[in-house]
């Protein structure tokens, strides 16, 4: 289809590539193709709970930037359409023991108070709340995006990329968000797997509770089930569950939520991911083969890649419109332009 807008590839199709996809598309300026090893419902995007709230995600400031962005993009374009799989929920961390500091992502969410006493279950003293967070069935919301991005025009193709430079041979744009995939891709060794298990059970409850204190437990309700959890096993690659994390998240979860009673649930699934671990979210952009192509990395969203994506993908987009301009003008590729391969 020779329409003159640019050709853009994104390597991988997770909540962050899928987010980035579809921003890009909305611009009006980008032909936006997927290329990834794992579709929806394989990819640790699907393993998520999936709620915002920022958790094993850096650095603090970014962070909460990009997560307000998102509350405010999923306000805007998300929440009311039914078919997103989303619900508007209230969020609760609690404590043990009186919690002085808030989250260094305070000051960016207008919504954030201390929690009230009649909100706390017995044994906690002290929490945070955020009326208007929002939760989502994460296979709904996943299929969602894919087939939101679909709709705008998006081309998604089942691919694996050994090497970056397979990518070059047809675009000279491409915006890398290969999540824990990136520890090969772009040999970045600094990203690693923290594995976390969920289970998914039939009740359903009225606010989210978590408490990561000294092991994360979580209760997570969603539109057709909860989800309870959960663990952060760092450079833990099994992705199946264990009997023993099972166990350990049902106790947790009886302790934040006594009306939970472990004999009243009916287990559904069980599921393992690997969050994509890094030191802090890599967001930025490389010029490669001799400044002839442009790379944007998107990935290392640890235990938030839900809750910074919309805000993440903005950037994003942003960085590609900033330095497009600076490859060879007449490197960048088109429709209207005849492909390389054909040439070959
Ligand atoms: C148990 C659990 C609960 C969670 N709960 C939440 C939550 O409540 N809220 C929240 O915000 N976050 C949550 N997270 C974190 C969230 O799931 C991740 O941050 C997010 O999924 C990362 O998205 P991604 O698109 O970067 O990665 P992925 O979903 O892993 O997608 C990466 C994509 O890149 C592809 N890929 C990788 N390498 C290559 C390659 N070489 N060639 C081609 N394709 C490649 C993969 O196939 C895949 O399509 C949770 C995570 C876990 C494990
Ligand atoms: N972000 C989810 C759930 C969670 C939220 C807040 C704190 C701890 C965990 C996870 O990574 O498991």
């Amino acid at each position: 289809m020779s329409n003159n807008k640019i050709d853009l590839l994104i390597i991988g199709c997770g909540c962050i590539g899928l987010s980035t996809g579809i921003v890009a598309l909305k611009t009006g300026k980008y032909n936006v193709t997927i290329w990834a090893k794992d579709l929806p419902p394989n990819t640790t995007s699907n393993k998520a709970a999936a709620l915002w709230y920022p958790f094993l995600c850096n650095p603090p400031d970014k962070v909460g930037r990009w997560s307000a962005e998102t509350l405010e993009y999923f306000k805007k374009h998300i929440i009311n359409d039914p078919k997103s799989g989303t619900l508007v929920k209230k969020v609760n961390e609690i404590f043990r023991n009186p919690k002085e500091e808030e989250p260094g992502w305070r000051p960016f969410i207008s919504s954030f108070r201390r929690i009230r006493k009649d909100e706390l279950p017995e044994g906690y003293v002290d929490g945070y709340a955020v009326d208007d967070g929002f939760v989502m069935d994460t296979d709904l919301y996943m299929d969602y995006l894919v087939q939101s991005f679909r709709d705008y025009g998006g081309v998604i193709e089942q691919r694996f990329v050994a090497d970056m430079r397979e990518c070059f041979v047809n675009y000279d744009i491409v915006v890398n968000c290969s999540g824990l995939g990136s520890r090969e891709l772009v040999n970045d060794r600094t990203i690693y797997p923290c594995r976390g298990q969920i289970i998914v059970i039939n009740n359903s409850y009225e606010r989210s509770i978590i408490d990561e204190e000294d092991h994360i437990a979580y209760v997570i309700p969603r539109i057709n089930n909860t989800v309870l959890g959960g663990t952060a096993q760092e450079h833990d690659y099994n992705t199946e569950p264990t009997k023993k994390d099972t166990e350990e998240i049902l106790k947790r979860a009886a302790m934040i939520s006594p009306n939970f009673a472990k004999n009243k649930i009916e287990i559904l699934g069980v599921k393992v991911g690997l969050r994509p671990q890094r030191h802090e979210i890599r967001l930025e952009e490389e010029f490669c083969q001799g400044g002839s192509k442009l790379v944007i990395h998107n990935y290392g969203h640890g235990g938030s890649g839900f809750t910074v994506s919309w805000g993440c993908a903005e950037e994003s987009v942003k960085l590609i419109d900033q330095f497009k301009d600076k490859l060879p003008i007449n490197s960048i590729s088109r429709s209207s332009q005849s492909k390389l391969v054909s040439k070959l």
